[in-house]
């Protein structure tokens, strides 16, 4: 039998049947990738693999224990990072590594110890120096990520379960995690693996579980694990792999720009920069984090103000009018839509419709205040077929949706506002490949009716058939722009490092690590 078996669970929130009969066989030494589209079951498989929540049947055996609670699982050897990123925000960085594992450490390790296996584990995942005692309110979105992970890698698991967890990260981290997973398994620990990253999950895995509608519906070996074959059994529907790729979009020489920024320099930044962007192009944003282009996307959405220069929108009745806070760009019709949900994107306290419909208030009421919320729902019921989203009640709250779901909530959010620029940082975040190729095609046509759209992705693939153009940003500064044609793989990885010319990688590292 293998270490991690889990056979025929059955899971139901209310209305909503999570899981119907999923199973999953995996054993120490490997590295178990569990696949599905969003609200498929993963993470409430997960959860349930880290004595998180209980099913409501099925059997479960890891390491010869069925985890009743967290304590369980944590004592059986299993650590579990979660797709929401757990910090407490007043703590500093070294008491964040150590919370919730401080029965484990506190009789062998005082705190100087502690602070300073924090600061080693840091440098060396996340490849920063910095002081265990600076409170993580401070510090960026991967950094927090990181935090998490070497909360679970220091308790040397035996089974470590990610739940989409490198989503914030980087390539270059990305590739720094996966040397982490593969040390581990060499170690003998398993790792389960549950992404939407599909590409880099091929280069990585051992084996794989896929989920439909909380069924187990394939289990694939080494070799059997493939894109098209992940792809095959984690849709019934086939539309998702006929993706043609786009018409190159020519933009007329006397046409004004959608938006632009004109001698824009980043805090701490390099070289000022100029961008353009037309009506019916897509620009895609990249760099290595913290190499500009999320700050530079914020700037663009008059969300953060520009030290200097200036962002500015054509306008065929006031002509130019400049950017400079969130009221012009949201009267210049500019939505942003934010990769970071949990911080800048939802509202947990409201229902699933509020968070669709609070920025639509102000458009939907009618004399006397009244809100007009047969039109919001009709809105609603729109952008939900469009892109799918998965949901119980439209008044349940917006966290009992898996967190793909709630991301399309957001994307949903920011079309219904009818804008005339569409500015996602990272919008892809967690989201299934399916919807992904979704959300291409409905920005593909609202970049063909003369919208403009400015994408940014930490998933270079994303960029391919998809965007005019890709800017990529290096040490806080636009570093180089490739057109159609020239958007590939090597180019881009080149300038992100800051090479004109593609680089030799070593491709062991390209692949994620040494297999
Ligand atoms: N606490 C909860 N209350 C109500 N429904 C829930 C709860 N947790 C999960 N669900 C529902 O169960 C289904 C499965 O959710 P789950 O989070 O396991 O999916 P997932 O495959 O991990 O999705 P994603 O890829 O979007 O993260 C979804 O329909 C979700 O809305």
């Amino acid at each position: 039998m293998s270490a991690i078996s889990l056979s025929d669970i059955h899971m139901s929130f209310g209305e909503t049947r999570a899981l119907e009969g999923a199973s999953l066989q995996a054993d120490l030494g490997e590295i178990h990738a569990i696949v599905g589209e969003n609200g498929s079951g993963k993470s409430t498989l997960a959860k349930i693999m880290s004595g998180v929540i209980l099913p409501d049947s099925g059997e479960i055996d890891i390491l010869g224990v069925r985890p009743t609670r967290p304590s369980d699982a944590i004592a059986a050897g299993i650590s579990t990072i979660y797709q929401e990123i757990f910090v407490a925000e007043d703590l500093s960085i070294w008491e964040n590594i150590f919370a919730g594992v401080d029965g484990l450490w506190r009789k062998r390790c005082r705190t100087s110890e502690k602070k300073a296996l924090a600061r080693d584990v840091l440098k060396r995942l996340a490849e920063v120096d910095i002081d265990p005692d600076t409170p993580v309110s401070d510090l960026p979105l991967n950094l927090k990520q990181w935090i998490v992970i070497a909360r679970a890698i220091l308790q040397k698991p035996r089974v470590l379960i990610f739940d989409e967890s490198s989503a914030a990260l980087d390539l270059d981290a990305t590739n720094r995690l996966h040397l982490e997973m593969l040390a581990l398994r060499e170690a003998g620990s398993c790792i389960i693996l549950v992404t939407h990253r599909i590409a880099e999950l091929v280069k990585i895995t051992d084996r794989a579980t896929v989920l439909r509608d909380g069924k187990t519906v394939g289990r694939l070996e080494k070799g059997e694990v493939t894109e098209d074959r992940l792809l095959q059994l984690m849709s019934a529907d086939t539309r998702h792999n006929a993706l043609g790729s786009r018409a190159r979009t020519v933009v007329p020489a006397a046409q004004k720009p959608a938006l632009e920024a004109r001698r824009m320099r980043l805090p701490g930044g390099g070289a000022p920069i100029d961008f353009k962007i037309h009506p019916g192009e897509i620009v895609g944003l990249s760099g290595l984090d913290g190499a500009g282009q999320s700050e530079f996307l914020r700037r663009l959405a008059g969300i953060d103000p520009a030290p200097s220069g200036t962002v500015r929108v054509w306008d065929k009745s006031t002509e130019w009018r400049s950017i400079t806070c969130l009221a012009e760009a949201e009267a210049a019709a500019i939505t942003y839509v934010s990769g970071d949900r949990k911080k800048e994107g939802i509202f947990p306290n409201l229902s699933i419709f509020e968070n669709f419909a609070m920025p639509l208030y102000g458009r939907h009421s009618g004399r006397g205040g009244m809100i007009d919320t047969e039109t919001l729902h009709a809105c609603f019921a729109q952008e939900e077929a469009r892109l799918s989203i998965k949901h119980g009640a439209r008044q349940d709250r917006i966290t009992t949706l898996s967190g793909g779901n709630q991301q399309k909530v957001l994307i949903a959010r920011a079309f219904a506002q009818n804008p005339r620029v569409i500015l996602l940082n990272d919008p892809a975040r967690g989201v299934d490949i399916g919807t992904k190729q979704d959300l291409y095609t409905h920005l593909r046509a609202f970049a063909s009716e003369g919208g403009a759209v400015v994408y940014l992705s930490t998933e270079i693939e994303e960029f391919f058939d998809f965007a005019d153009r890709a800017d990529v940003f290096f040490e806080g500064s636009l570093f180089a722009s490739f057109e159609q044609g020239g958007i590939t793989q090597d180019n881009i990885l080149a300038a992100m490092f800051g090479k004109s010319h593609p680089i030799e990688f070593d491709e062991t590292v390209r692949a994620g690590g040494r297999m």
